[in-house]
């Protein structure tokens, strides 16, 4: 993963040290003409540094493009080993220069090691293919004395021991930042897991607190939070405010002779009814077993008792009377409405259901509006 992770930054990075290490050691040049002044010497030290500046910018190019080191390392060690072949193939070419040479292979031992991340075991090999080279060109182009190839021995070797652990320790410290890194981001997934799991636990636990179950009508509660505010903002509104109860005629009847499967499909028909015939603004519940409430703003009982008893007939023409022959399923309805500004919810409600207990007493299968109401009019 750290591999993949760091491969395009690799990619470039090793582009551009090559395409600068090209040109420093193209600049070199001046040098060689410094040294062996106009000649053949000369031509062959241009045309060997050509050579390289040229095959390095193309492995750069190469490189970014589709160098991904972790499948193509080959390409990323090649400009190394054709840097430090031209370095070595600088001794016998200019072998009188060999101080000056010493302290370019330090440089570049140094570089490879510093500014070619992420590749310990490609530098490593270069570098000691450059430093080992470097000595055998020393001793056998250069006719250096003994003791000057252990002296540059010992420099090469500290050399390469600063190099390496820099770049290893470089390397782990990068690896374990990363890994720290991917902890954060699998623990930040699963707390994003966590709290997507809490919010859809939270929904379904409003949903089941909010709605009833079997008919998916407001439960109860929801139902008088609902209808609590608006019957509210009927009085500040001084908007006309109805509000119906509806109860099952001899429900229990239908659970005995046909099961309480047929009795809640009964009541599942009754609340589709409900909710097809009444307005959007107005707040259907689920009151009890068999008892619907019905809130109904800006509608005056007068207008509640029409919408009363629509629905009233509608239900007596669902289609689920045919799984149930010989019952005529009908419903009785209490309307209450707004009579003042003191009146709550509470007060409503039980005049609505003071309605449906006259309605149920009168013979059923009615729609019985408030006294309190009709005394008002
Ligand atoms: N199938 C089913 N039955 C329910 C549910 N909740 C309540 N009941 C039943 O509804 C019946 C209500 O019976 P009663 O209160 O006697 O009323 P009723 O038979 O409708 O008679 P009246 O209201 O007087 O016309 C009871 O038998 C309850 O068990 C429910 O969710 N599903």
């Amino acid at each position: 993963m750290y591999r993949r992770e760091v491969a395009p930054r690799v990619r470039r990075e090793s582009c551009v040290t090559l395409i600068v290490a090209a040109l420093v050691f193209g600049m070199f040049a001046i040098s060689d003409y410094h040294f062996v002044g106009l000649g053949p010497a000369l031509y062959l030290l241009l045309a060997m540094r050509l050579v390289v500046v040229v095959s390095c910018l193309v492995l750069a190019f190469v490189i970014g493009r589709v160098g991904d080191y972790s499948r193509r390392m080959w390409l990323h060690a090649l400009p190394l080993w054709i840097l430090a072949t031209a370095i070595i193939l600088i001794v016998p070419l200019r072998p009188e220069s060999l101080p000056t040479q010493v302290t370019a292979v330090v440089v570049a031992t140094m570089a490879f090691y510093l500014l070619i991340p992420n590749l310990l075991p490609v530098v490593a090999t270069a570098s000691l293919y450059l430093n080992l080279g470097f000595l055998a060109a020393a001793v056998m182009a250069a006719d250096t004395p003994a003791v000057v190839v252990l002296r540059i021995s010992l420099l090469l070797i500290m050399t390469n021991a600063v190099g390496f652990f820099a770049l290893l320790r470089l390397e782990t410290l990068q690896r374990r930042q990363f890994a720290l890194l991917e902890e954060e981001r699998v623990q930040n997934r699963q707390l994003v897991e966590e709290i997507a799991h809490r919010k859809s636990l939270e929904a379904q636990l409003r949903s089941v607190a909010e709605q009833d179950g079997l008919t998916g009508l407001d439960a109860r509660g929801h139902f008088m939070e609902r209808a609590r505010e608006l019957l509210q903002r009927a009085q500040f509104d001084r908007s006309p405010f109805s509000l119906f109860m509806i109860d099952v005629d001899h429900f229990k009847a239908i659970n005995d002779n046909w099961g309480h499967g047929q009795g809640d499909s009964v009541l599942k028909a009754i609340a589709e009814t409900c909710k097809a015939s009444l307005r959007p603004q107005d707040v259907i519940g689920r009151f009890g077993g068999e008892e619907f409430i019905v809130a109904l703003p800006d509608t005056h009982p007068k207008d509640a008792q029409m919408v009363a008893e629509r629905l009233q007939q509608k239900v007596s023409e669902l289609a689920v009377m045919e799984a149930i022959p010989d019952h005529r399923l009908t419903v009785t309805i209490g309307i209450a409405g707004v009579l003042d500004e003191a009146t709550d919810l509470d007060a409503l409600i039980h005049q609505a259901d003071q309605a449906l207990y006259a309605g149920k007493h009168g013979g059923r299968n009615r729609v019985v509006v408030s006294q309190e109401v009709e005394g008002e009019a």
